[in-house]
């Protein structure tokens, strides 16, 4: 499964390697704020990461503001940070260009 929560050494390895993400503090989870040009865009990436969490069944917690988008990735079957959530990240980080 991939769906099980990832053993700490893994997880801040690949947190070496999403220099943008940070640990929620009194959470399981991962976060990044991404800011774009405008409303267009910022809903822009949104609609294609909504495609791409269909695609996985793995659907981001997020907050958006005008240009900003506050993501928050845990996977709530494992209660805790897994491989779909660095795989998330990795697509969202690509997506944006940031
Ligand atoms: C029933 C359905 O497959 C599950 O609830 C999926 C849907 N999307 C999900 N998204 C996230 N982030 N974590 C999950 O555990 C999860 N589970």
């Amino acid at each position: 499964m991939t769906t099980h929560k990832l053993p700490d050494a893994e997880r801040v390895s690949a947190l070496h390697g999403l220099p943008g993400w940070q640990n929620v503090k009194d959470r399981d989870a991962i976060s990044r704020n991404f800011k774009f040009q405008d409303f267009n865009t910022a809903f822009g990436f949104m609609a294609r990461v909504a495609l791409k969490a269909e695609q996985m069944n793995h659907h981001p917690e997020w907050f958006n503001v005008y240009n900003r988008v506050e993501v928050v990735l845990t996977t709530h079957d494992a209660k805790g940070v897994s491989a779909l959530d660095i795989e998330m990240a990795r697509f969202m980080d690509e997506l944006a260009g940031q």
